[in-house]
């Protein structure tokens, strides 16, 4: 019989006294009458891994693309890294988006591309200049960080969903981003492949100290890369905690995401 695998430990509360590298402070945005987000606030740390955890349609996706500049906020702030994103130009935009990374929960890599060109297409987006043999030792780094060093001559077709997630992990890590913003990274994969990435979210963590804001309704991976799990509920941030602290909590509006 196989050994049992070593259980995982949730992380930790990041240090109280990290730096901020990402604020979101008093947002609100609506379609028309539907009021979205109501005096959203929420930050995260140096080092961090914020995940926010909504109902669907609860407005997730429409925070993280407030958050990268995507949709303009009715009121409040977000400050990335320093900068207030709502007086930025598109060039100073642009700039930052190469400081924080996106994982589309559809992985967006481009099929006609090898993975080889997949990685070095973020470096010439930015018009980050580098000598072939640079590009070369880049592109081998973040596949070894992603565990996919030998499919660097192979097109994403040929790749499993899990694969094709850590390909596109390691596209992101290219640019050794600050921040990470992760959109349901273990959607659509089966629970093994699942268990895998949310491992390889940890790894990034601890290995680059990255913060990351995680959106998930998968509530393992909540458990297992959260160092703070924040509840979007109405429109607000309706309660922060660690996994254990919610997961305590007698409150229904709370409970019931724990309840599964
Ligand atoms: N561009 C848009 N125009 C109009 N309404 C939008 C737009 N983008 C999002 N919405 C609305 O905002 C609300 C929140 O959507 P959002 O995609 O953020 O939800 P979510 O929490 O990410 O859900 P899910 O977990 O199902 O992906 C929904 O009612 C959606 O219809």
């Amino acid at each position: 019989m196989l050994p049992a695998p070593a259980p995982v430990a949730a992380p930790a509360p990041a240090p109280a006294a990290a730096e901020i590298v990402l604020t979101v402070a008093n947002v609100s945005k609506a379609f028309g009458t539907n009021q979205v987000l109501r005096n959203f606030s929420l930050e995260v740390r140096r080092g961090e891994n914020v995940v926010v955890l909504g109902k669907s349609g609860a407005g997730k996706s429409v925070l993280i693309k407030c958050i990268i500049g995507l949709l303009p906020v009715d009121a409040g702030q977000i400050t990335v890294l320093g900068q207030d994103v709502a007086t930025l130009d598109h060039a100073a935009l642009d700039q930052l988006r190469a400081k924080v990374g996106f994982l589309f929960q559809s992985n967006a890599l481009y099929d006609s591309m090898t993975v080889r060109e997949n990685l070095l297409f973020p470096l010439r987006r930015h018009w980050l200049t580098h000598s072939p043999g640079e590009e070369d030792k880049l592109v081998r780094q973040a596949l070894e960080d992603v565990g996919l060093g030998h499919t660097i001559d192979m097109m994403p077709a040929e790749l499993s969903g899990g694969m094709r997630k850590r390909i596109a992990l390691a596209r992101t890590l290219i640019l050794q981003p600050d921040i990470i913003l992760y959109d349901e990274p273990t959607t659509g994969l089966d629970p093994v492949t699942a268990r895998e990435i949310d491992q390889l979210i940890r790894e990034v963590q601890q290995k680059y100290g990255t913060s990351s804001l995680i959106i998930s309704h998968d509530m393992n991976c909540v458990r297992l890369t959260a160092n703070r799990v924040a509840l979007l509920v109405d429109g607000r941030c309706y309660a922060q905690g660690t996994y254990a602290e919610l997961k305590a909590s007698t409150d229904p509006a709370i409970h019931e995401f724990f309840s599964e």
